[in-house]
Formats: C-alpha cells, structure tokens, sequence
C-alpha cells in the first residue's frame, strides 16, 4: 500500500498550449536587443512598462489560452458558438491582465493573435503545420463577434485616419506577416548558422519592415511607421542582426524609434505568433500523441 500517489497528473492539450502561448509571450519580452520595445536592456519607448510587467502580464494570461483551447475542443469546429465563447475569455483575460499591470495595456494584441492561434491548434492537433493553423485561425477572425464591445480603440482611431489594416485584418488574413515573412526569415537565419537570438531578431524584423503596426502609428503617426519599415529593412539588407554591419544598424533604429516615440507593439505579438507557430509545428515539447 501507498500513503502518496506519486504519479504527476497528466499535462493535457489544453495546458500545454496555454504553456507555449505564454512562453512565447516571454520569449519575445526577452528577445534583446529589440528596437524601442522592452527587452532585457530597459524600457524603450515606454515609460510605463518593464520587463517584469511583461512577464508578470504573460502569466496572468495563461488560465485564458488554457480555456480557449478547452472551447475549441469542446466546440469541436469553426463557427459562431465557438467564436463567441473565445471573444468572452479574452476579454476577462484582458481584464486579468490589465488588473495585474495597474491598468497599462502589455498584451492586448498578444491575447487576441495568439489566443486565436492556440483556439485554431487545440481544432486539429493533428493539422499543426504553421500554414494551416493560421488559415483556421483567420476562418475564425473573419466571424463576428457579436458580444464585442463597439470601442474607439487606438488601433480603430488609426484606421479611421489612415485607413491602415491592423490587428483584426492581419488575423483575418491568416498572419501575412508571419507565414510569409517572420517564418520564413526565422529559418533562413537559423540556416545559415546565425544563432537562435539573431534569428529571432531577424524575424521580428521582416514583420517590422512590412506591418502597418498600429501602435506605431498612433504614437508617431506616417513618419513613424515609414521610419520603422525603412530602418528594419536596412538591418537585413545590411547582413541582418548576426553582421556588424546589421548591428550597427540596428542600435541606429533603435535611437530613431525611441526619439520618434514610435513603439512597434504590434510586430512585437507578431513575433510571438511567430515563436508559437514554430513550436507547434515542430512538435517541439507537445504531449505525445496529440501532437
Ligand atoms: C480585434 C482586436 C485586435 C482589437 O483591435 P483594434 O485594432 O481595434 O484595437 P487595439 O486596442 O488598437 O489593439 C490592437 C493591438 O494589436 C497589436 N497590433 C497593432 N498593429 C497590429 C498589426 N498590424 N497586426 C497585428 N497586431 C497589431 C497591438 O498590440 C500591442 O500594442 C499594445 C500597446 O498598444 P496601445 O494600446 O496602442 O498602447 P500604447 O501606444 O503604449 O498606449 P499609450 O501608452 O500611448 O496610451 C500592446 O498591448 C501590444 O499587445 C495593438 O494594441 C482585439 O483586441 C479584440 O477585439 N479583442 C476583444 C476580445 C476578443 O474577441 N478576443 C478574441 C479572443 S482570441
Ligand atoms: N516587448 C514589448 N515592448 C513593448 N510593447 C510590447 N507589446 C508586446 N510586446 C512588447
């Protein structure tokens, strides 16, 4: 007879999606050196974040990507019940995090794209190629939630000024600027032997160079955003974050953004989404025979 049973509970698919949602999330606070974005060197353009708000901000997180894999796999399909059941979780995850940073806004961007994303992975655990889980994720994006909240949000005060595509369109593209851009950047530089934190660099760098980043543009208007799309490009076209030549670049980008005040939050979730993709797809640490 035994007093204890000694035997770990078992991790369900749930739990580890939620535990590589929020390790993504992590890992990109991390990431060093990030242009104008919070990293293990300061605060960048930012005068209300640190590091340990944002890791503090991606655990909170972690009982919301948790249940929205549970609704996936509950609802069993794409569809409007499903949709609706998401949008209520990461709203009280929002509500979580914004109680646990005294009301400043880490992740909001993260919840939504990367809580799409582990809702889409928990789907079909099977389809867990990078591709396929973003096109399911953005089949989701594209349904309305009729529970959502009508808010001028920075992002919809953009878009009325500028006309830019943000948050919600880039999702209901199926990820543009992460299937097309950071994966395959990420592979290239890992590759050619560049190291896994330059590799991580040059992938939120080829999201930079492209995204109509909201945040961007709402804190340093067209200027801004040309500034952050021509300085990224000039990384990578330079060498890229591995070559001298690429750094030096890359520390100039970063003076250019924090003077300009233009944080790039938006790229900042997009590599995540990246990071979490990648994960998925190599079935790196998932629960044998889920994934
Ligand atoms: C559909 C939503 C995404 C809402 O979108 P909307 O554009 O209306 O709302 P925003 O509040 O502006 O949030 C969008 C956040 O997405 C990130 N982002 C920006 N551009 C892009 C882009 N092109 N592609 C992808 N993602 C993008 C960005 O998040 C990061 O920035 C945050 C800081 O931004 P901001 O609040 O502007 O803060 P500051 O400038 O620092 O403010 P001040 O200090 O100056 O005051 C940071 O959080 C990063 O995460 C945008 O902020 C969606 O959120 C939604 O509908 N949610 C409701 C719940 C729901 O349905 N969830 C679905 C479950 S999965
Ligand atoms: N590292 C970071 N710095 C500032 N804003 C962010 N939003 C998401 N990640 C961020």
């Amino acid at each position: 007879m035994h007093a204890f049973n000694l035997q770990a509970k078992p991790v369900t698919l749930a739990e580890r999606l939620a535990d590589l949602a929020v390790e993504a999330l992590i890992d990109e606070a991390d990431l060093s050196p990030k242009p104008a974005l919070v990293d293990r060197r300061g605060n960048g353009a930012h005068t209300d974040l640190h590091l340990g708000l944002m890791h503090a901000s991606a655990l909170t997180l972690w009982p919301a990507f948790k249940e929205m894999a549970e609704a996936a796999i509950e609802f069993g399909e794409v569809g409007l019940p499903l949709r609706e059941a998401i949008g209520r979780i990461g709203r009280e995850g929002e509500r979580a995090m914004l109680a646990t940073t005294g009301g400043i806004n880490t992740h909001r961007g993260g919840i939504w794209a990367l809580g799409l994303l582990v809702t889409s992975a928990a789907l079909a655990p099977q389809s867990r190629a990078a591709h396929a889980v973003a096109a399911r994720a953005a089949r989701l994006a594209l349904l309305d939630d009729a529970d959502a909240p009508r808010v001028l949000s920075h992002g919809a005060q953009v878009a009325q000024r500028y006309g830019a595509r943000g948050a919600r369109e880039e999702a209901q593209a199926g990820f543009p600027a992460v299937i097309q851009r950071a994966l395959p950047q990420l592979q290239r530089s890992r590759d050619a032997g560049h190291g896994e934190q330059n590799a991580r660099l040059d992938a939120l760098l080829a999201i930079m160079a492209q995204l109509a980043d909201t945040c961007v543009l709402y804190r340093a208007g067209e200027p801004g955003l040309h500034a952050m799309q021509q300085g990224a490009r000039a990384v990578l076209d330079a060498g890229g974050s591995a070559s001298l030549a690429g750094r030096r670049r890359l520390h100039e980008l970063d003076q250019q953004l924090i003077a300009l005040n233009a944080s790039p939050g938006g790229a900042a979730d997009l590599l995540a989404a990246c990071l979490l993709l990648d994960r998925i797809a190599s079935g790196d640490g998932m629960i044998q025979g889920a994934f």
